[in-house]
């Protein structure tokens, strides 16, 4: 089965990815990424001009049909990131970057742009512009003045992580801003934002920051990810690739991801709940359902979902 395809200049033998956020902020956790031979390329945990704790524990909870979490961008601050995605990989990787400013994006991507670094590049809009306002990605002027100071200077592989939209016209709004720009990829989505989880029995929130309000991850969120990978699909310019996170703990899940135009499937939550293995899994079950099918590459069926 040929599972191969290129993204900005880079060859990705494998459509699996880690989603930003699990399983990539530390060196060993990175190490460990390297070893799972079904994972096509290494995306970092979004890296800040300096290094974050993040919020308090407990940030994030486990449930049956998904996640919810408030890390609070806890990472080791970009250099970090920096220098590890320049070392050799036998991987592609995607160097996630986000800003509490546009001040601190344009900083830290003149710091990328400046570097010798020449994988992707990956910049989270799903974090507030000012405090108080909404996230980058929900304020479309906003989103347009960023990514217009960003390409002003930025000549290297890069792409945008976006929060899901739920209204017909966001998909459009988004989209008229982001085909306006040299793009490489679009990932869509980012956790669904700000859900609930209560305990009944201790009649109490399961995580601390935000009064309990977190990113919602896992099962719950796969029809919201393959509408936002589909909205996407059928809007963006094909110069610009779409990367499909959210959702998935089956290989049909990744089937559908690539069913509406994903180029790569990202796996976050069932990482978290059935270890590196999980790609293992993912990949078999991918190829039984292709080979079932009678498909040889990725090719023979992305973005072909019908409608009735
Ligand atoms: C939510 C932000 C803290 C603004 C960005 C980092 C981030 C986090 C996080 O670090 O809390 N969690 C997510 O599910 N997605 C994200 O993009």
């Amino acid at each position: 089965l040929n599972f191969t395809s290129t993204l900005g200049g880079q060859t990705f033998n494998s459509p699996f990815l880690n989603a930003s956020g699990i399983h990539c902020q530390t060196a060993e956790e990175l190490a460990d990424l390297e070893g799972v031979k079904e994972l096509g390329g290494i995306v970092t945990k979004s890296a800040t001009l300096e290094a974050r704790a993040g919020n308090d524990k407990p940030r994030y909870y486990d449930l049956a049909y998904g996640s919810i979490n408030s890390m609070g961008l806890p990472n080791s601050g970009y250099n970090f990131y920096l220098d590890y995605v320049q070392k050799e990989h036998a991987k592609p990787t995607i160097l996630s970057v986000a800003g509490l400013s546009v001040a601190d994006v344009i900083k830290l991507l003149k710091e990328v742009q400046a570097s010798d670094y020449q994988g992707l590049t990956e910049l989270n809009l799903s974090c507030p512009n000012v405090i108080g306002e909404p996230q980058t990605a929900y304020d479309f002027e906003t989103t347009r003045k960023v990514l217009t100071e960003v390409f002003s200077f930025f000549t290297k592989p890069l792409g945008v992580k976006l929060p899901p939209y739920f209204d017909l016209v966001h998909f459009d709004q988004i989209a008229a801003v982001l085909n306006d720009f040299p793009l490489t990829h679009v990932n869509t989505i980012n956790s669904v934002g700000n859900g609930l989880v209560v305990d009944v029995e201790k009649e109490q929130v399961v995580t601390k920051p935000k009064g309990g309000f977190g990113g919602l991850g896992g099962a719950m969120v796969l029809p919201t990810a393959l509408a936002n990978v589909r909205a996407l699909r059928q809007r963006l310019n094909p110069s610009i690739a779409i990367l499909g996170t959210g959702g998935v703990t089956t290989g049909a899940d990744v089937f559908a991801h690539i069913l509406c135009g994903a180029q790569l499937v990202s796996v976050g939550t069932q990482v978290i709940k059935e270890g590196l293995g999980v790609y293992a899994r993912l990949e078999k079950e991918l190829s039984d359902i292709m080979e079932a099918k009678g498909y040889t590459s990725l090719e023979d069926f992305r973005g072909k979902l019908q409608v009735m």
